[in-house]
């Protein structure tokens, strides 16, 4: 199993151009469900989620290219099963976004039920919820949602709670559901605004794109078209957070800084001088790193997915600083490692409380989800010593060649077998 050896090397001075974003690329993909056309989509990162998609929709009869790194020409014209099986769902949750459009353009749909992950229960009471006012009838049977529908109806539907998979399944199912269909309380995470302007450009009929009121008027057909992903802005924010924990200064390219502002700003906070152009961010360091608070809510607020990265800034950092989590019931698994590293967190129900340290000391660890991973990387950096970070088949989800874009701008960052 591959792993991470690194060594703390001082400054990361450079450029560094940000891949297609995950979480934008997985339900986009999908949308290929929707079409018997081809759908030609750019800026595609290659991450292990995504060949993991390639492999689902190929199971289900999809006919999937692949000629170009980043690009990928996907043609849905008939599928030969309409089952989403255990064993890919369960290596990604993600796998849960075929429900609403197989069923919106083939009647039927069974996908495995995703069931928990290292972060949280998870559940996708909301998917169901939606698609069931839209008139599915749906069954859950031996681990599997069954749903069925001669064809969904637009309906109402207000969530319970905001959810991006939840609003982009049933922003795909409503596309070509017959009728109107309104969201209320839809998730305004950019990712889901990429989804619904793919949809757009495949000619769906779709107003309050970035507002928390989604309004879909269902049409009969949609046609293929091109599309390029939008840039990470969580691998983006991870890399500004390694140049502000190193005292460093980079620039990234084919970048979203609107998509980050809420990142950007506690990152100012820190003491970082952070400018921006419509494609770029720069980020310059030159003190010690301000320990920050924040909390994790919906977009536009703080994500979720940058948590664990701010975190490990706090642990190097001038101060205390108070990190609150109030998207996942579980999402400190970094701590206890970083504590191996000499950090001192303490946490309390879904609350920590990081005191900066001068330095942490390079160690072994390991975390069992994607950011945590990418938080030991950035403790990594800064570590006197070596660092190991094993299993990172969990960083290779969601981060293009991360050792590849982290030596290139000087640090000391190797995959070893
Ligand atoms: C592939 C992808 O895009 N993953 C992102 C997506 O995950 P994902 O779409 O799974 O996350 P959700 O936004 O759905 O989850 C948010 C909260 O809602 C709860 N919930 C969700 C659905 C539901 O039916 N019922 C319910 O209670 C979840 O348990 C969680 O507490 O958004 C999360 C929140 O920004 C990010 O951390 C993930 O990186
Ligand atoms: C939690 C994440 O992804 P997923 O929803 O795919 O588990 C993430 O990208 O941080």
């Amino acid at each position: 199993m591959d792993k991470l050896r690194i060594c703390g090397n001082g400054p990361l001075n450079g450029e560094i151009r940000v891949s297609g974003a995950k979480n934008a690329a997985l339900p986009i993909l999908c949308t290929s469900l929707l079409t018997a056309d081809t759908m030609r989509f750019t800026n595609v990162p290659m991450l292990r989620d995504i060949s993991t998609t390639q492999k689902l929709l190929q199971g289900m009869g999809v006919r999937v290219m692949t000629d170009n790194v980043h690009e990928m020409e996907i043609t849905a014209d008939h599928l030969d099963s309409l089952v989403a099986p255990y064993d890919l769902v369960k290596t990604m949750r993600a796998s849960i976004l075929v429900l609403g459009p197989t069923l919106a353009r083939f009647g039927e749909a069974t996908v495995s039920l995703p069931g928990g992950c290292a972060i949280g229960s998870r559940p996708v009471d909301q998917h169901i919820k939606g698609l069931v006012a839209m008139g599915a009838e749906v069954v859950i049977e031996h681990g599997y949602v069954k749903a069925k529908a001669k064809r969904l109806r637009g309906a109402h539907i207000v969530m319970d709670v905001v959810t991006v998979g939840g609003t982009e399944n049933l922003l795909m199912a409503a596309a070509l559901a017959d009728g109107t269909t309104i969201l209320e309380n839809a998730a305004r995470e950019p990712e889901v605004t990429d989804l619904a302007n793919c949809l757009v450009a495949m000619g769906a009929r779709i107003s309050g794109i970035g507002t928390n009121r989604l309004v879909i008027e269902g049409v009969d057909k949609l046609h293929g078209c091109e599309y390029s992903i939008m840039p990470d802005r969580i691998e983006a924010g991870t890399f500004l957070v390694a140049a502000a924990m190193t005292q460093g200064h980079l620039i990234l390219r084919n970048a979203a800084p609107r998509s980050m502002e809420a990142v950007l700003d506690k990152l100012v906070e820190a003491g970082a001088v952070v400018e921006a152009g419509d494609d770029w961010i720069s980020l310059d360091m030159k003190r010690r790193p301000k320990a920050i608070s924040f909390r994790t809510l919906p977009y536009p607020a703080f994500p979720t997915d940058m948590q664990a990265q701010l975190m490990t800034l706090n642990c190097i950092a001038e101060g205390a600083g108070v990190v609150t989590e109030t998207i996942f019931e579980n999402r400190f698994m970094h701590v206890p490692e970083l504590n191996r590293m000499g950090a001192r967190i303490e946490v309390e129900g879904n609350t920590a409380m990081v005191h900066g340290v001068e330095k942490l000391s390079g160690a072994t660890v390991m975390a069992t989800d994607l950011r945590a991973s990418a938080s030991l990387v950035l403790a990594g950096l800064v570590a006197q010593g070596e660092t190991i970070v094993d299993r990172i088949y969990h960083l290779d989800r969601g981060y293009e060649y991360i050792e590849k874009k982290l030596g290139a701008v000087g640090a000391h960052i190797e995959r070893i077998s």
